[in-house]
């Protein structure tokens, strides 16, 4: 017997990451094969963007997908988040010309804050939500605070795309395949403060860490490389990283809904006070995934340097937090 349709909603759906996304969830690739989905995509209230939305709604029909069971345009979260069963938060405000960090955050407050108390009217109670837009550990923070009916642990942020470029990273560096490597983590905020840690990291089950044994290639290639990236990419394409951001959502909620069978993936989720992290602090950790519900690895050793990497990131976080708090 067919499975009963899913609801999907996306924010930013006429977006770039939007376009890398939307054709993938509706042909299965997100919550499986056999899973029938309805898209509820939310655009700004504006004309072009719903123009635009509009053309990426006829794309999606011409693909004549099996298991697009529905699609609605929404402008209007309220009407967006109905009953929905994931969310996809990926439009945010981005930074404009002479915007201070201090305006973005305000700017995005603003949008999440309205998508939280959404959410918590309208959505199903079990629905995962999954944070994109930039800063997408605050936004998914603000969003979580402003849902207060709905438990914390469905707020999750996109670090994800900070896991996968450390995991290809490092294949090009050992010159084993991505698909051997595990136990991979990537702590913190997705910045480029975030710490990438491959020191539990095994490749065809050999550490990753005494195989490559070069402290200086970690602390002055590796985490550069991965934490800059994103600026990478901007310098390279003339604009943000879509279709690896697209493909680490698919990622990220894939494995949150159908599970990781014991394997380490990274998700940005509230801290209840792991590793010292503060409560509710929206925190890269390593987790893993079983029957719809995500478990932090607890108990790992953290050495001094690895200490001190968290703690940077950890700063920038509570300086986000403290920056938005009087507006929730
Ligand atoms: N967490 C991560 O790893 C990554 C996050 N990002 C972030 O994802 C976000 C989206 O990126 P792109 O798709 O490239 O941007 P984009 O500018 O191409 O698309 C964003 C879309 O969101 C819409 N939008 C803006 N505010 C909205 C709101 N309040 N409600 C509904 N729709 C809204 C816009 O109209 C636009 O169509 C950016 O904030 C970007 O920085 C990008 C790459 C990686
Ligand atoms: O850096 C940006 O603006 C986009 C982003 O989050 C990334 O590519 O990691």
């Amino acid at each position: 017997m067919s499975k009963k349709p899913v609801r999907v909603a996306v924010t930013g759906a006429a977006g770039q990451i939007g376009y890398a996304l939307l054709f993938r969830i509706a042909s299965g690739e997100m919550l499986g094969k056999d899973q029938p989905v309805i898209l509820q995509l939310l655009e700004l209230p504006i004309e072009k963007a719903l123009e635009a939305l509009r053309g990426v709604m006829m794309e999606l029909e011409d693909c004549a997908f099996p298991l697009l069971a529905g699609m609605e345009a929404h402008s209007d979260p309220m009407t967006a988040f109905k009953d929905t069963d994931y969310a996809l938060l990926v439009g945010a405000r981005p930074r404009g010309p002479g915007m201070e960090r201090a305006d973005l955050l305000a700017a995005n407050a603003q949008i999440f804050t309205a998508q939280g108390k959404a959410l918590n009217a309208v959505a199903s109670r079990d629905v995962k939500v999954l944070v994109v837009g930039n800063p997408a550990n605050t936004n998914a923070y603000i969003a979580m605070k402003s849902a207060p009916d709905l438990k914390p642990g469905n707020f999750t942020a996109m670090l994800r795309l900070d896991h996968n470029r450390a995991a290809s990273q490092i294949a090009a560096k050992t010159g084993k395949p991505v698909s051997a490597i595990k136990k991979l983590a990537v702590w913190g905020n997705h910045s480029p403060t975030m710490y990438a840690d491959y020191r539990f990291a095994t490749i065809d089950g050999a550490s990753v860490k005494d195989t490559i044994n070069d402290q200086a290639w970690n602390k002055d290639v590796f985490l550069p490389t991965v934490g800059k990236r994103g600026a990478a990419i901007i310098a390279a394409r003339g604009v943000s990283s879509a279709a690896s951001a697209a493909n680490a959502a698919i990622d990220h909620m894939r494995d949150w809904a159908l599970g990781t069978h014991g394997e380490w993936v990274t998700m940005g989720v509230p801290s209840n006070g792991e590793y010292g992290i503060p409560k509710d602090v929206m925190f890269g950790f390593p987790v893993t995934c079983e029957n719809g519900e995500y478990k932090i690895v607890e108990g790992l050793p953290i050495d001094e340097f690895s200490q001190a990497c968290i703690d940077k990131t950890l700063a920038e976080l509570i300086g986000e937090r403290d920056a938005v708090q009087d507006l929730l």
